[in-house]
């Protein structure tokens, strides 16, 4: 059972494949804590303008309001200096940095809830996320459900051959697959 600590700040990270949930397992938190009229700020990298500018949006249309971010620097300026529950989103996406950044808001007393793909299409750990799972006090792995055979789905497959880490995209650029079928396709 999770029971929140009093006075004291957190890290929360929900990471895995796409389509495993994390927008909207990272929007239900953020749901909860602005039920409990909590003061929250949710940030998200402006390169990832897939369905919203301006909101967190999961594959199922569920969304809450985003600010929009070009770096770890923004976010900085943008941050509320009261603010109690700050969430960012695709923090892969971030610098390094952001694990601090993360860990100043904690020791401030603020919960960090942060969600993004703990592992790149090439099943390689992805930025900051290992740093943060290290960090974090709670962490949550979520699976998709593999779109060849029904599994659990622990990867995600890049449907194009474009090199790069980082390329923005859904169904139209990745599959969300597991295990077994991610290692036929390497074979
Ligand atoms: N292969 C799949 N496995 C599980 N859910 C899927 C799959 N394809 C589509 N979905 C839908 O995606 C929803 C989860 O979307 P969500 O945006 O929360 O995922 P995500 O992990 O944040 O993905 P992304 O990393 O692409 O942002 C599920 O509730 C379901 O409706
Ligand atoms: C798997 C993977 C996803 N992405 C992107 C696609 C989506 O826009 C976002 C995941 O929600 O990350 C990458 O940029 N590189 C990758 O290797
Ligand atoms: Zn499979």
């Amino acid at each position: 059972m999770f029971i929140p600590p009093k006075d004291i700040g957190w890290v929360e990270v929900i990471c895995g494949p796409m389509f495993s949930g994390k927008t909207e397992e990272l929007i239900r938190r953020i749901r909860r804590a602005s039920f409990a009229k909590q003061r929250v700020q949710v940030f998200k990298p402006k390169i990832d303008d897939r369905y919203d500018a301006n909101a967190i949006v999961s594959h199922n249309q569920e969304r809450v309001e985003g600010i929009p971010v070009s770096d770890l620097k923004e976010m900085r300026q943008k941050l509320d200096p009261h603010v109690e529950v700050v969430g960012i989103d695709e923090i892969q996406f971030f610098d390094q940095g952001v694990v601090d950044f993360c860990d100043e808001l904690a020791n401030k007393g603020c919960r960090v809830i942060v969600a993004g793909l703990d592992l790149d299409y090439l099943g390689e750990p992805f930025g900051p996320l290992p740093r943060l799972i290290c960090q974090a006090e709670y962490v949550s792995k979520l699976l998709a459900i593999c779109v060849r055979c029904g599994n659990p789905a622990h990867h995600s497959y890049r449907l194009s051959t474009d090199p790069q880490q980082v390329l923005v995209g859904s169904t139209d650029q990745y599959e969300a697959i597991c295990r077994r079928c991610f290692k036929v396709g390497q074979d």
